[in-house]
């Protein structure tokens, strides 16, 4: 049987990507003692870099506040200079990983191979995946927008993904950081490709691993964007650097 969007559980999680010095925990705080742990409410995750998982952790034990971080190599440890291990998020407090960010494939070559390693290291450790995918502009006007996005989720989901270890993000790479959104129905249209390949691969559990949209989230969109079929949360960017913008995309799930 099919998952509703309504029994599946949105996720909120906004991407810091390499912004915030110790100052920004003040944001993390706020959004922290915002949230509520009324069933109903979406599960809400901050993912800082990687110099703030530690004390974003510390500040949001036992809050219904999580932490996850932005990138981890696949091995689990060894001669891998600046780079940080799955079992090392872990060990800060963190639950999840962002792994095949756009920005991540773009300024360090990582193609789908990589970023299946870092899934399956995520996995691994216990973290939850949150797998990037998404087209770019060029690829959008060719029209390849459907291929690119079913070869990038089938060469970057592992074999043991399931609901509870997995999370994929839609990301179009025209999307992000520059206020432009694709139209309703080109989201509901990638969405729902998305969901016919996770349940053919995964069956009843690919029914129920979210999928979240990400590019250009705001407040003033948040609302009808998560209102489409078979999306089940937002990444958030830009928004999630100030807390009153990124509570107002969280209450967009009510
Ligand atoms: O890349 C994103 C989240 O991972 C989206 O960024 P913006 O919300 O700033 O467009």
């Amino acid at each position: 049987m099919t998952a509703t969007a309504k029994q599946i559980r949105p996720l909120i999680a906004g991407n810091w990507k390499m912004n915030g010095l110790k100052s920004a925990l003040a944001e993390a705080t706020a959004i922290r003692d915002a949230l509520t742990t009324d069933p109903g409410a979406p599960e809400v995750m901050i993912c800082p870099p990687a110099t703030l998982l530690a004390p974003l952790a510390d500040l949001t034990q036992g809050s219904p506040l999580a932490v996850g971080a932005q990138d981890c190599h696949a091995a689990p440890s060894g001669a891998h200079t600046g780079d940080i291990s799955a079992e090392m998020l872990r060990d800060t407090g963190a639950t999840a990983v962002i792994v095949g960010h756009s920005e991540r494939r773009a300024d360090h070559g990582e193609i789908d191979r990589i970023v299946l390693g870092k899934a399956t290291a995520a996995h691994r450790a216990g973290l939850t995946a949150i797998v990037c995918i998404g087209e770019t502009r060029g690829q959008r006007e060719a029209g390849l927008t459907l291929d690119v996005v079913g070869r990038q989720l089938a060469a970057s989901l592992p074999e043991g993904a399931g609901d509870t270890n997995t999370v994929v993000a839609y990301e179009p790479v025209w999307a992000i950081g520059t206020g432009l959104t694709p139209s309703n129905d080109d989201v509901a249209e990638v969405h729902a490709l998305i969901r016919r390949d996770l349940e053919a691969r995964f069956g009843a559990a690919g029914s129920r691993i979210r999928i979240l949209y990400g590019g250009s989230v705001k407040p003033t969109n948040a609302r009808e964007l998560l209102a489409l079929p078979n999306v089940n949360g937002a990444l958030v960017g830009g928004a999630s650097l100030k807390a009153a913008d990124f509570l107002a995309i969280v209450r967009a799930t009510a």
